[in-house]
């Protein structure tokens, strides 16, 4: 049930599950660490079973750090840190981005240091937003069913017509890292124009589709097509009405909880296309079942659920939705690294290092030919705890 990596290491490290790659275990164990790595079956663990995993001791460790591989029922808060707490523990990081299963304030209350792994699955998650996107545009999913069900018996004028990309409008909501990538692939991919609307400016981005349509207008032009176009939106419905193609990538926080709910669906296009890989209760799951029965030309591509990993009463039967069980950031190359970032920042808070002054710029912990900085990628808590 648990694998044990160095047992005389000086440091105990515990993960709830085995992460892709090796680098990660070599380089906990290069820093004298013993790492132990449950390997239960059970895709979801209680918090009685962390309690039983992080044990009641470190037994002479110097210190007891956790990994947690992010599962959104794994639920971090008084009770677990104070476990952990309780047994020496000093950090802890999800084996994620996203942090909404963790209560940050609690972590602070015992004085552990939360880890996040940022920036690695940036251009991963946006590709599956992308291909999202395009399955649910052409009807990927459903014409493959048919295919392997034997009905193709030609080629008709009228067999599974979806929406063309090219030149419509693209809208974003929450213009983050992921946000921002998935913005460019479809400008650049498809010659989308872009509607954003994120609480911050996404200066980056701007930048970025600026200097793309003023040179490609100029080639675009010249090629008798249309320059792309781009704007930052005042109000998220801005977004929902004018958009043919909407992808979802906020936190998930109080801000966001039911962000697309019966009303905002009402907004939209009869025919847009509603993509989430940020976070399921970002959509009120319950008003999207009903409106897509009652949409049929709506379509959506979902990756995440808000009652993960159930889906709401009547979601797996509609023709007009892509599910697939919350794979984006799922690359060999992003899932490997997210396992190091994730040992790296409980590492870190062991060796004493400082916290890495960018989390949006982590390649040097990437690069597998030469040692990782000394730092931990991502603390999120590092303010409050005064790092
Ligand atoms: N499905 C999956 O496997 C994955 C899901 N995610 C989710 O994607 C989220 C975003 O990740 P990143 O882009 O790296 O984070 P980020 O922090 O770079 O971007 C989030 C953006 O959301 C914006 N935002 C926050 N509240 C908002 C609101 N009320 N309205 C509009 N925008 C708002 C922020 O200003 C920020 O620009 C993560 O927190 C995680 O929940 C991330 C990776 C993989
Ligand atoms: O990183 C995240 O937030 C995830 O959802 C898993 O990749």
């Amino acid at each position: 049930m648990v694998q044990v990596w160095n047992p005389n290491g000086k440091y105990r490290v515990v993960s709830t599950k085995p992460m892709p790659g090796t680098r990660w275990i070599n380089l906990l164990i290069e820093q004298d660490c013993r790492v132990e790595i449950c390997t239960r079956k059970k895709t979801i663990l209680s918090v009685e079973d962390i309690i039983a995993l992080i044990g009641d001791k470190c037994d002479g460790w110097l210190s007891c750090v956790y990994v947690s591989v992010f599962q959104l029922t794994e639920d971090w808060g008084e009770t677990l840190f104070s476990a952990l707490s309780r047994a020496g523990g000093k950090a802890f990081s999800n084996m994620a981005v996203g942090y909404n299963n963790v209560d940050v304030n609690a972590a602070n209350k015992y004085g552990v240091a939360v880890g996040n792994t940022p920036g690695v699955l940036t251009e991963t998650t946006a590709e599956l937003a992308a291909s999202l996107s395009l399955s649910a545009a052409r009807r990927i999913v459903e014409a493959d069913e048919f295919m392997r069900a034997g009905l193709y018996d030609g080629w008709l004028p009228n067999l599974f017509v979806g929406n063309l990309l090219k030149g419509q409008t693209v809208g974003v909501i929450g213009a983050g890292r992921i946000g921002s990538a998935y913005a460019r692939m479809m400008v650049e991919g498809f010659k989308m124009n872009l509607i954003y609307y994120d609480l911050y400016q996404a200066t980056r981005l701007e930048k970025f589709v600026t200097g793309m349509s003023v040179t490609y207008a100029e080639f675009l032009k010249a090629n008798g097509e249309q320059p792309v176009t781009w704007k930052r939106a005042a109000s998220m419905d801005e977004v929902l009405r004018e958009a043919d193609v909407i992808s979802l990538h906020p936190i998930l926080d109080k801000t966001t909880y039911h962000l697309v709910n019966k009303e905002r669906l009402a907004i939209m296009k009869k025919e847009a296309i509603l993509v989430n890989c940020s976070r399921g209760p970002v959509i009120d799951e319950v008003a999207l079942v009903e409106h897509l029965k009652q949409n049929p030309m709506f379509r959506v591509g979902l990756d995440v659920f808000e009652d993960e990993p159930y889906m709401k009463p009547g979601l797996a039967d509609l023709k007009n939705a892509v599910v697939v069980p919350h794979i984006a950031s799922a690359s060999k190359w992003t899932r490997e690294g997210m396992a190091t970032l994730a040992a790296l920042n409980v590492l870190g808070k062991i060796k004493g290092y400082p916290v890495w002054s960018d989390p949006n710029r982590i390649e040097p912990f990437l690069n597998e030919n030469v040692p990782p900085p000394a730092a931990s990628p991502s603390i999120v808590n590092s303010k409050a705890l005064g790092k």
